[in-house]
């Protein structure tokens, strides 16, 4: 008898018996960590999450009960994670074991494309993102300000036309932050979560990649705005391009901006890391769309939130006055100016434009706690071993109302708390200010020094120059619609607010 072929067997049998036991372990451990109670074995919690009439009805109050990591149920039973704590959120947002989650994938590959930087992985992702980050250094950002002033007085010739009456300051925001074109496209995105988008996201986890690339081409309204918007983007893309290459030809000097600049790095050396001409147009989406209604929106929250603080709006109003008095024509330190920047850091805080977003586990992994959770077993851990294929979902908006961190009126919009001293507590996550507002890690945001500049910038042109009231209805509320959208009280994307001139 071969002994070596029983101790070989009985080897493999110990180790598949081992692995299977362990992927088990895994997913008993997720199966018993606590959290709500699901209302459908169809949509899970997704509806609460998603579809709420004011985005964090049921989260903000979920976090409470289960403190910042517990189970919530996906569509048809699947189990997902919510994740508030920062230990964890750290670890996941570096660690190479986590990916988009694919509904995140699929509505990448729709709205931007898989040649675009938010598309791309690994040491593609590396190259396209160094490359266009020339265009996001704090001195590229600073070259931008006449830009931003310039957009920013055209808001206020608008804003005065409808001076002392109530308008929708959300499609002025738009179109000042910079792109008139998508924006009449994407207003037309969805408002809403519907059910059959919710259903789509349960399903898209089990389609093949084909079948989703072939479903871009469906007749359904929302893919259809999606679509244009991508076309639009490309089609300006292409065109910036041609131009540039035809100032080039003529020995016009065309690094004044982000394409000229890429476009001249490629033409002066195409062996080194440089963006093909494709790749420079594949990038156009996400600029136009990724950085627009995001500022947009964050702007008008912040503005709504202004008008219904009047005592903070004279003091902020008063601190422009005075900086620009002082400044006396020669630039102005925007970093310097405390309660425009104690304003601003709680709007993001308050209305973070993504609030939650989805990474799936690409390994088995185990994630760090802050502290410990008690697991449905009776068991404390302090880590949480979860299997390859788990969907996590990064509760950015809960993540900043932790009252561990934010203190106990972290559910209030009060600028004051950035100015005491004392809203940083525990290890620093993100690139700004301790937020997860533009994320962190590798794919953090790109554009979060444009976005705070345009802010410091259009805040001050129009605080200082008008006074925002409330119209009689002070309807606006956050709801989730691929990211967080200020509506009104039809459901409509918008943020009614009186803007009168003060000088
Ligand atoms: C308040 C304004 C903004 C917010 C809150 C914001 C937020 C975010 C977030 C959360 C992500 C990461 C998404 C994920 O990984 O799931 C992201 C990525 C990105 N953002 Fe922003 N963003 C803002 C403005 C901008 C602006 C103005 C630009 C450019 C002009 C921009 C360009 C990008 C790009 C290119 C990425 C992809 C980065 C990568 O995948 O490496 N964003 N943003």
């Amino acid at each position: 008898m071969d002994h070596g072929i029983h101790y070989g067997t009985a080897a493999a049998g110990l180790i598949s018996f081992l692995a299977i036991y362990l992927a088990l372990r895994r997913r008993s451990t997720i199966r018993n960590i606590p959290g709500p109670a699901s209302p459908s074995w169809f949509f899970g919690n997704m509806h609460q999450l998603y579809s709420s009439p004011t985005y964090g009805d049921y989260e903000f109050d979920w976090q409470k009960i289960y403190g910042p990591f517990y189970r919530i149920k996906g569509c048809f039973g699947q189990d997902r994670l919510m994740i508030s704590d920062p230990v964890s959120l750290q670890y996941i947002l570096n660690s190479p074991h986590f990916k988009f989650g694919p509904s995140t994938e699929n509505a990448i590959r729709l709205l931007y494309g898989i040649d675009s930087v938010m598309g791309v992985n690994d040491e593609d992702h590396k190259r396209i993102r160094a490359a266009l980050n020339v265009g996001f250094t704090a001195a590229a950002v600073r070259d931008y300000i006449p830009v931003f002033k310039k957009v920013a007085q055209t808001l206020t010739e608008q804003l005065e036309e409808s001076s002392g009456k109530s308008i929708n300051i959300c499609p002025l925001l738009s179109l000042a932050t910079l792109s008139t074109i998508l924006y009449a496209h994407s207003w037309l995105l969805r408002s809403n979560q519907t059910v059959g988008e919710i259903i789509g996201e349960g399903i898209a986890v089990r389609l093949p990649v084909w079948l989703l690339k072939a479903a871009i081409q469906l007749p359904i309204a929302t893919l259809a705005a999606i679509r244009t918007a991508k076309r639009l983007a490309d089609e300006v893309g292409t065109q910036v391009l041609r131009e540039k290459r035809a100032a080039a030809e003529q020995g016009i000097d065309i690094r004044t901006d982000l394409y000229g600049q890429l476009l001249d790095l490629h033409r002066l050396d195409k062996t080194k890391n440089t963006l093909t001409e494709a790749e420079i147009v594949a990038q156009t989406s996400v600029m136009m769309i990724a950085g627009q209604d995001t500022t947009a929106n964050t702007l008008a929250f912040g503005l709504v939130e202004l008008a219904r603080a009047p005592e903070f709006q004279d003091k902020l109003r008063a601190e422009i006055h005075s900086t620009f008095r002082a400044s006396d024509g020669s630039s102005v330190s925007y970093d310097n100016m405390p309660l425009l920047n104690a304003f601003i850091k709680e709007s993001l805080r308050m209305f973070p434009a993504i609030p939650v977003a989805e990474r799936i586990a690409m390994e088995d992994t185990v994630i760090p706690l802050t502290g410990a959770l008690t697991t449905a077993t009776g068991e404390h851990i302090s880590h949480v071993p979860v299997p390859k294929g788990q969907i996590v979902s990064l509760a950015i908006a809960s993540y900043q109302r932790l009252e561990s961190r934010w203190g106990e009126d972290a559910q209030e919009f009060k600028p004051s708390r950035w100015l005491d001293g004392l809203s940083f507590k525990g290890e620093a996550v993100g690139p700004y200010a301790n937020l997860l507002s533009f994320l962190g890690g590798p794919r953090m945001c790109l554009g979060w020094r444009f976005a705070i500049m345009e802010m410091q910038i259009f805040v001050c042109e129009l605080v200082g120059k008008f006074a925002f009231t409330l119209p009689e209805a002070d309807s606006t509320r956050a709801r989730f619609a691929a990211t967080l959208l200020p509506t009104t009280s039809d459901g409509q994307k918008g943020a009614l607010i009186c803007a009168e001139r003060v000088m």
